[in-house]
């Protein structure tokens, strides 16, 4: 397996907490996130450690945002800027966007999709720019056996999201999916990945255009569920100038940037009918018009689409258009969730905790055997993203080099608890002794908490079981000292 590396930091700059809490919850999952409430915090940051991404508010007391990143650009030219402001900013930042080297700027308020992958496509930038830098001096000054070390590691920064990447038992059936997805890689086919939120169906297209013949060319994500039928096609077609309001300049879209590489549409069974036509069309043509525009523009590019929705049953109930599902179905694996593979928590819980520690300046942190008996034991809904948060969270709460299982947050816990309960609550017995309403309620008390562990302590979902209100649940949890 390859190395882990370590999450890229990101600085956010706001003076409104609420603000930096949106944005961390946001950007937490991929990023290791640091706040500032203005520009002498940041400055400390900036000082202290190798930020990959800054992202300014515009409107702080003192100073701007445009003015403040002027100075990054000059003290920390490698860290990529990208400035947050509301639309009425928008002429003050244009006067300086050069002067500030900006990156990008997002106006408020923002789409959390969005906005994570304008911060994943700055850092790649980043990396790649000074893989490039330092490559270009390499092939600059070097002799012919200097250039071909030069081009193999030019190589190894675009397999950095080989099939490696992804932690799996040998044997395990992420192993099997994982097995043939290599083989498909290499065909020129259309994919479609379902699965759950979170077990790694991003990851899993990723490797694939790694491992194919457009490796070279750009691999580029698209969240459909995230943007409006308008949003999407200007992202993915392009648009001309004045195509619309607000439309100032001409835009490339994300086809024409894939040409050559692959297309990663996520989310493709939460599109439109009106939608579903146009990338029929886009598909079937090999061709895009950009919004406005006259001409269209011929794009090579393969598609990977993904969904958490069974879309051969949405096809069957009338929602998503036949003629596009097979399409973009030519193939289609289905990524286990992770309760399916628990063989897989350990290697992916290690390979967490190698990225995550460094990244929050700790040394190699091992988990304790009661940590790994509790991850074991937890269901995991929200699959390897929970993982992830978990991991971090406990890596920022813990300290030594050992992480015990007290680090992890009482769901995880319960989760555990969950398990020996439940297997407590089948070996019971019913009440031997006792009146009938004592004895009816042990039953009851014991019929509660099964279904609660069933569902998680999702009080919704249990209550909706039983036939019980969520606060005629309640009481009856609190009655039968069952509070969480
Ligand atoms: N096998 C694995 N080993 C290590 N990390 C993994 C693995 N699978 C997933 N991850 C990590 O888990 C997180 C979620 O993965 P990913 O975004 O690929 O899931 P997804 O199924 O595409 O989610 P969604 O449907 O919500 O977009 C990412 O941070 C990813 O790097």
């Amino acid at each position: 397996m390859s190395p882990a590396q370590p999450l890229p930091v990101v600085l956010v700059v706001d003076d409104e907490v609420r603000s930096q809490d949106a944005l961390r919850r946001t950007l937490d999952e991929d990023f290791v996130v640091l706040t500032a409430s203005g520009a002498e915090q940041a400055r400390v940051h900036l000082e202290r450690q190798e930020v990959s991404v800054i992202l300014c508010d515009q409107r702080m007391p003192g100073l701007t945002g445009v003015a403040f990143l002027k100075e990054v650009r000059e003290r920390w030219p490698d860290t990529v800027r990208i400035v947050i402001s509301g639309y009425t900013d928008s002429e003050d930042i244009i006067a300086g966007i050069n002067d500030a080297g900006i990156y990008q700027y997002i106006l408020k308020p923002w789409i959390p999709q969005h906005l994570l992958g304008t911060v994943r496509n700055a850092a790649e930038a980043r990396t790649l720019q000074r893989d490039m830098n330092r490559l270009d001096l390499e092939l600059r000054t070097s002799t012919p056996v200097l250039r071909q070390r030069a081009e193999r590691k030019l190589d190894r920064a675009r397999a950095t999201f080989d099939f490696d990447r992804i932690e799996r038992l040998a044997g395990s059936p992420m192993d099997a999916v994982c097995a043939l997805a290599e083989r498909i890689a290499r065909v020129d086919l259309s994919v479609l990945v379902q699965g759950e939120s979170g077990t790694g169906k991003e990851l899993l297209a990723r490797a694939m255009h790694y491992a194919s013949p457009r490796a070279a060319g750009a691999f580029v994500v698209e969240n459909c569920a995230a943007l409006t039928d308008t949003l999407l096609e200007s992202e993915l077609f392009g648009h001309k100038r004045g195509a619309f309001t607000g439309a100032f300049e001409d835009h490339v879209g994300l086809f024409q940037r894939a040409h050559g590489g692959t297309i990663f549409l996520d989310e493709i069974g939460e599109t439109s009918p009106a939608f579903q036509l146009r990338l029929l069309r886009v598909l079937q043509e090999g061709e895009v018009r950009p919004v406005g525009a006259t001409r269209v523009v011929p794009v090579d590019v393969r598609v990977i689409a993904a969904t958490h929705r069974d879309l051969e049953q949405r096809v069957r109930d009338g929602l998503f258009r036949e003629d596009l599902y097979y399409r973009i179905a030519c193939v289609t694996f289905t990524v286990p969730p992770l309760r399916e593979r628990s063989g897989d928590i350990g290697p992916i819980a290690r390979r967490l905790l190698a990225e995550i520690a460094p990244a929050l300046g700790r040394g190699a942190v091992r988990l304790g055997d009661d940590a790994m008996a509790a991850l074991l034991a937890y269901p995991w809904p929200g699959n390897i993203r929970e993982l992830r948060n978990e991991i971090s969270r406990a890596v920022a709460l813990s300290e030594g080099e050992e992480m015990g299982a007290a680090a992890f947050s009482s769901r995880v816990l319960r989760g555990q608890a969950g398990r020996s309960v439940q297997t407590q609550a089948h070996a019971q017995a019913l009440p031997s002794s006792g009146t009938l309403a004592e004895r009816l309620d042990a039953v009851e008390a014991m019929l509660l908490r099964e279904t609660l562990l069933r569902h998680h302590w999702n009080k919704t979902r249990a209550a909706l079981e039983l036939g019980l209100s969520r606060v005629g649940l309640r009481g009856k949890m609190k009655r039968f000292g069952l509070e969480d």
